[in-house]
Formats: structure tokens, C-alpha cells, sequence
């Protein structure tokens, strides 16, 4: 589904030729600062390669206009993004952005119970917890029912617990309705749980990791 070949960032990461299978779980591990991220970033083309190139479905990255890449490529952050306005105004901005039709109410409420989110569709978002916006921000990725779901590891500021209820939330999802996930994750023993596939990001190269 992706393919690097000869891909290059910065003096970060230098990746000659790696594979990302569709409809595949695949985690991402290695230390901190070593270039997993990045890696999440070029997928969805919020950075490219200084060298080489990336394509998606056969088609270089570059070549496909971003808006069209994101919606069907998205990602959840490390950080949430949460946009000035209530909860319903949230659910409904990835659908805006990548201009796709609007969900009705049901839809709407729907996705909340799934994220584990019990609130109504008009309180400000910005008064979630660290969580809760986490959590708001995984539901608005799930109405826009992407082809590829990049989660970057939720932050640390986040509860164990809530942090695993996001990741199998996305995993259940991912299963159920033949998506690609991509995850990075510190956990190995996570990865070993959920991949199909784990790649490991190791002195800037990237490696399958076999366990
Ligand atoms: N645009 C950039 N320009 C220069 N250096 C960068 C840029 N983006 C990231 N880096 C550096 O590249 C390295 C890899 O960063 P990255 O965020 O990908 O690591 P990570 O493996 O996701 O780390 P963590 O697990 O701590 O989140 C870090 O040393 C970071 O400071």
C-alpha cells in the first residue's frame, strides 16, 4: 500500500525500501527521538522525503493533492488537535475539511458511545480533560472512515488506562472494518499484542522486528 524507495529525511531517517501492507496492523518501535514520528509524518505527506520517494497505491506521494491523501490517510497525534467550538462542531471538522457530507445527529451520538465519550453533542470541547479530547479526537477520525489510520502513541499525559481503551478502540476498529493501522507505540509488548507486523526505527534505518 506504501512503498520507500531509497527515501531519505534529513540526516533522521534513511529508508531504501520498506513495505506497508494494506489491511495490516503494524507497529512501530524504538527509542525516543528515534525517528518514529517522522516516519508517521511522511505517510500522510505532512513532510516529504528529501530524497528518494514514497508512494501511496502505486502513486508517488507528491503527486497526489493532500487534501485528497488525508482523507483517505489519517492521523491522530500524539497531542489532539481541538478546534475553538462544542463537541459536535469537532466530530464534524474532519468531514469539512476533506468535504464529505455531514453525519446526522444518530451518527453523531453514535460515535461518541463507541469512543467511550458520555457527554452531550453541545458542551465546549475545550473544556474536555487531556482524554476526553483525545478521545473526541479519535471519534471525529472515525466518522471520516479512512482507508489508513495513523496513531501516533497518545500522549503520556494520558492514564494507562485510557490510553489502551484509545489503542484498542482503534484496533477493534481496524479489524472490523479491513482498515490499515499504523501505531507507533514504546510498548513492545503492545505491539506483540495487536501487529500483524512490527517495524522497529533503529540509528535512523528501519527494520522488521522479529520477536
Ligand atoms: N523537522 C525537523 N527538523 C530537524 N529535526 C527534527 C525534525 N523533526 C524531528 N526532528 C528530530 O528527529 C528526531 C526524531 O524525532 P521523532 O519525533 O520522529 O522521534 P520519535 O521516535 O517519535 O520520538 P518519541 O518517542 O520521543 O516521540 C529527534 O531527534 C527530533 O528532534
Amino acid at each position: 500500500m506504501f512503498s520507500f524507495e531509497q527515501a531519505t529525511y534529513k540526516n533522521i531517517l534513511s529508508v531504501p525500501s520498506l513495505t506497508i501492507h494494506e489491511k495490516e496492523i503494524t507497529c512501530i518501535v524504538g527509542e525516543s527521538g528515534s525517528g518514529k514520528t517522522t516516519l508517521l509524518r511522511m505517510l500522510n505527506h505532512l513532510i516529504s522525503p528529501d530524497g528518494g520517494r514514497i508512494t501511496f497505491q502505486n502513486r508517488n506521494l507528491m503527486d497526489i493533492d493532500p487534501v485528497e491523501l488525508r482523507r483517505e490517510v489519517v492521523m491522530l497525534p500524539q497531542t489532539p488537535v481541538i478546534f475553538q467550538g462544542t463537541i459536535r462542531d469537532n466530530l464534524e471538522a474532519g468531514l469539512r475539511f476533506s468535504e464529505k457530507g455531514l453525519p446526522s445527529e444518530k451518527e453523531l451520538e453514535k460515535t461518541l458511545k463507541k469512543v467511550n465519550l458520555l457527554k452531550a453533542l453541545d458542551v465546549n470541547a475545550q473544556n474536555l480533560s487531556g482524554g476526553e479530547k483525545q478521545r473526541l479526537a479519535l471519534g471525529r477520525i472515525l466518522l471520516m472512515e479512512p482507508k489508513v489510520l495513523l496513531l501516533d502513541e497518545p500522549s503520556s499525559a494520558l492514564d494507562d488506562e485510557t490510553e489502551s481503551l484509545i489503542i484498542q478502540t482503534f484496533v477493534d476498529y481496524a479489524k472490523a472494518h479491513h482498515k490499515t493501522l499504523v501505531m507507533v507505540t514504546h510498548s513492545k509488548s503492545l505491539a506483540k499484542n495487536f501487529a500483524d507486523r512490527i517495524l522497529q526505527v533503529r540509528g535512523g534505518e528501519v527494520h522488521e522486528w522479529n520477536y
